[in-house]
């Protein structure tokens, strides 16, 4: 790998566990997200989001309740939708906020990061949550607040992350050529749009699972093993 200046890095599966987001944040927005929206539905904030999650589904005149409805089998499905990743964000602010839980880190992560920033790489974060719930988590991690370690935070308002499309914008918006930015991440579909946009790729392959025999990415176990 050469000439690395910039890394993008994926959170779900990549810097944190599965199960973080699966068995904690998830099910903590699933069981506020009726009461939130019913009592912050004044927000124009809240208004867009609900108005973009109906728009998705093709639901013309939706209920409220209906909406509702809709989002709570969203979460069910982890559907990576822009208009209910915005969402629960907002209600994962007041978990964060009240020490309800802080965010996974694999242990090496934190201090892989200042390494890699202290050796003048720029770090970027590209992931489905939204970038306020990126931003949340990464200041309430396990390992203390990373966020002044980051440069710039990007989420599917930017495109989805199966799409080569996105990964230009992301190249561009840095100001980096593609060829000098590794993206990484746990899902090869996303690796495959980044390649196809000129991105380095890392495929992170967290035990259990295990690297195949030849991977179609740069496999690793852990940040420790890339060397930028
Ligand atoms: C940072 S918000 C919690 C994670 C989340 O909702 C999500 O969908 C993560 O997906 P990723 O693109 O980071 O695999
Ligand atoms: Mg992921």
């Amino acid at each position: 790998m050469t000439s690395i200046r910039a890394i993008v890095t994926d959170i779900e599966g990549t810097t944190s566990s599965i199960s973080f987001v699966k068995d904690v944040l998830f099910p903590y927005a699933r069981k506020r997200l009726p009461a939130y929206v019913e009592t912050h539905a004044d927000k124009p904030e809240v208004q867009h989001w609900l108005h973009e999650a109906a728009k998705e589904a093709d639901l013309i005149e939706a209920s409220r309740q209906e909406v509702i409805e809709l989002l709570l089998r969203w979460i069910d499905e982890d559907r990576k939708s822009t208009a209910l990743k915005a969402l629960q964000g907002m209600i994962w602010k007041d978990g964060y906020e009240e020490g309800e839980y802080r965010a996974h880190m694999y242990p090496e992560v934190a201090a892989r990061l200042h390494a890699w920033r202290g050796d003048g790489l720029h770090l970027y974060v590209y992931s489905s949550g939204s970038v306020p719930a990126q931003k949340l988590f990464f200041r309430y991690s396990e390992a203390g607040d990373l966020t002044p370690v980051f440069a710039g935070y990007f989420d599917t308002e930017t495109g989805p992350k199966r799409e080569a499309e996105s990964y230009r914008r992301i190249v561009e918006a840095i100001g980096e050529r593609p060829e000098h930015v590794l993206f990484l991440s746990d899902i090869a579909e996303e690796l495959d749009a980044a390649r196809s946009a000129g991105l380095q790729t890392g495929w992170l392959l967290r035990p259990p699972l295990e690297v195949p025999a030849q991977p179609r990415h740069p496999a690793y176990t852990s940040f420790d093993a890339i060397q930028p």
